[in-house]
């Protein structure tokens, strides 16, 4: 689309105030045993305050609210005020819920107003850089409903039907084109009323905040993510996320 056709976005959005909301509150069961994934350790300093420092370096970014453990709350608070956040971001924690959409919506529950553009960020990708979250935010701003940062699969997707019993083949069904999948990540960027009715209406599972909008049959864009992005999930995903800081430590000359 030229710029002269593209539909200029409402005027109250372009200047919008974001606010980030921060799920943390699972257990990481895939990680293995320990202390809620949130908190474990990154290079010495917890996943939640990596990923709080990746959203809060965003200039946008005037409010954080962090959706703690259900039990940790007290924790996390002492977290944030123990380690050095940017002065210009104000930050909430909330306590969490049994599953990822009820614990943004706890997040979202007590945004206060004056935050039009809301973003939802897994505490899971602490590693996301700030030029992500821009890209995403100026996505919003330009008049998207809903946004989402999203890189092409490396591996070929295979449709299956599950295994009857576990540890038996599982017959594959379809092969979706791979030119036309996207492995999507975090933050999500939204118009702040938009996302508030995706979460009041849709029911059911969903395993991201998009797909609620999506089905209020709306439609969400994608951006491009980074490789930075990824979600720890498993063991190996702490390997990576310890060489990618290391790596930007050496970049960074200390
Ligand atoms: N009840 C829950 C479950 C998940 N999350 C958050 O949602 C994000 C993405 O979830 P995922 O990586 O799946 O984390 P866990 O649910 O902790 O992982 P697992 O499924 O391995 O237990 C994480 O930041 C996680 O803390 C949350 O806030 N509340
Ligand atoms: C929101 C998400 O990170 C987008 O990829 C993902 O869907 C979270 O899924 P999980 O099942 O909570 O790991």
């Amino acid at each position: 689309m030229s710029d002269e056709s593209r539909p200029s976005p409402p005027a109250a959005l372009a200047a919008a105030r974001t606010a980030a909301v921060i799920p943390a509150a699972g257990r990481g069961v895939r990680l293995g045993p320990g202390a809620p994934k949130a908190l474990r350790a990154l290079s010495g300093t917890p996943m939640l305050i990596h990923a709080v420092r990746a959203l809060a370096a965003s200039r946008a970014v005037s409010l954080v609210v962090v959706v703690a453990p259900p039990d940790g709350a007290a924790e996390v608070r002492s977290l944030l005020d123990a380690y050095a956040l940017p002065e210009r971001t104000d930050f909430l924690v909330v306590p969490g819920g049994q599953t990822r959409q009820e614990s943004v919506k706890l997040g979202l529950d007590v945004l206060p107003s004056g935050h039009d553009i809301v973003l939802v960020h897994d505490a899971a990708r602490p590693l996301v850089p700030v030029d992500t979250v821009d890209a995403v935010i100026e996505a919003v701003r330009d008049g998207a409903p809903a946004v989402v940062p999203a890189l092409p699969l490396a591996d070929t997707v295979k449709q299956v039907e599950p295994a009857r019993a576990p540890g038996e083949p599982e017959p594959v069904v379809a092969t979706p084109e791979r030119a036309l999948l996207r492995a999507v990540q975090t933050p999500q960027g939204f118009d702040r009323a938009t996302l508030v009715r995706a979460h009041e209406t849709v029911t059911g599972e969903v395993t991201d905040d998009a797909g609620m909008v999506e089905q209020l049959g709306l439609t969400v864009v994608a951006v491009p993510g980074h490789e930075e992005a990824f979600k720890v999930t498993r063991p190996l995903d702490l390997v990576l996320a310890e060489a990618v800081l290391a790596r930007r430590r050496l970049n960074d000359g200390f």
